[in-house]
């Protein structure tokens, strides 16, 4: 039960993820094309955090988090690496061992995707949509798992007669919350999330991530999410990554990146965030985000890079520890703010 679990305080690591390709591989009339989406890839999150993935549309984000989520179908595949999961002791390497991942769905690890129609069926009642992904994981009898439900839907404020109802019938507001009981009634050790707050307005917005954050804490799972939005990861994260043309460029904990950015990229994401009181203009970041079917040599944003030198573009930068983080950028400590 919710109420009763207690966060644990140990910081060991729940995922990593170790030099992960996944590639978009196509073929049109015998021309190969290969979108590289996500580009070698490493990254540890531990017991009880919450890990923001950042970066521009188009960047791979979503891409990433359904490669660690084994949720991938062709065109898109793991080319190299791995995605390795510890469940209390208990090590699931997802591209090693599906039977074992599909066993661990929603109980051991869920998904709210983008887009809360995406889960419930717009002509079944949302009764339904409980009892499709989540009664089998519980081994509770009907009347058990009917009750559970309900209690779990009014801790995240809702009222259990949502469940007769038909998706139509309800709020964005309410759908979104819907979503995150679904992913959350089995009490899952860890959460993927892609743009769970995107469609809504502020204020629900912050309503959500409010929940979202509640019920990390009171059942101590890990998530994962993915927004552009950078005043959300300042408003949720503990750690946040920035990904540029499918690699990871910088990583670390959110107060620290959002006030010494150490990769010029994550500099302009946060310089040019509005600011109350500040009316001076924006400057746009000059150029396009590549082409990931034939990405840039060297260091990929150096194109749009200001302080790009020769270096950055014949040499790929590795991404190194720095103060309390990881960058992968070399003229890192060199980057200002505005
Ligand atoms: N089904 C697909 N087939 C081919 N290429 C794809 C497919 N889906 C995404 N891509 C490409 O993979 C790259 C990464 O896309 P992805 O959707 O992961 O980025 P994103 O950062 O999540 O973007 P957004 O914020 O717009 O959702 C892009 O170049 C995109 O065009």
């Amino acid at each position: 039960m919710l109420d009763t679990l207690q966060a644990p305080t140990t910081t060991s690591s729940m995922l990593r993820v170790e030099g992960l390709k996944a590639y978009y591989q196509m073929n049109y009339f015998g021309v190969r094309r290969e979108v590289r989406a996500v580009d070698d890839v490493s990254l540890t999150i531990n017991r009880n955090e919450i890990y923001g993935i950042a970066g521009e549309s188009s960047s791979g984000k979503s891409s990433l988090i359904k490669t660690i989520a084994g949720a991938i179908t062709p065109p898109l595949r793991v080319v190299e690496g791995s995605v390795k999961f510890d469940f209390a002791g208990r090590e699931l390497d997802v591209y090693a061992d599906p039977q074992a991942m599909k066993a661990a769905r929603w109980q051991n690890l869920s998904y709210i995707m983008q887009g809360s129609m995406n889960v419930l069926n717009p002509v079944r009642r949302v009764k339904h949509a409980f009892h499709d992904f989540a009664f089998k994981h519980m081994g509770l009898s009907p009347s058990a798992f009917r009750a559970r439900v309900e209690k779990h839907l009014q801790r995240i404020g809702l009222d259990p007669h949502v469940l007769e109802s038909f998706p139509h019938q309800l709020s964005g507001g309410m759908r979104q919350r819907l979503t995150i009981a679904l992913a959350t009634v089995c009490e899952p050790d860890f959460i993927i999330a892609d743009e769970p707050t995107t469609a809504l307005d502020v204020l629900v917005q912050q309503d959500v991530l409010a929940l979202i954050k509640d019920i990390q804490q009171r059942m101590g799972a890990s998530i994962i999410f993915v927004t552009h939005d950078m005043t959300v990861h300042a408003a949720i994260a503990d750690r946040i990554g920035i990904v540029y043309a499918g690699r990871l460029v910088e990583e670390g904990p959110t107060l620290d990146v959002f006030r010494r950015p150490q990769h010029p990229y994550t500099a302009h994401l946060i310089s040019s965030l509005p600011r109350i009181g500040d009316n001076k203009k924006r400057s746009a970041l000059p150029g396009k985000p590549p082409n990931l079917a034939d990405p840039p040599s060297g260091c990929r944003f150096h194109p749009r890079c200001p302080l790009a030198v020769d270096k950055c573009t014949n040499e790929n930068p590795p991404l190194e520890a720095r103060l309390t983080g990881r960058v992968a950028c070399w003229r890192a400590g060199e980057v200002q703010t505005a």
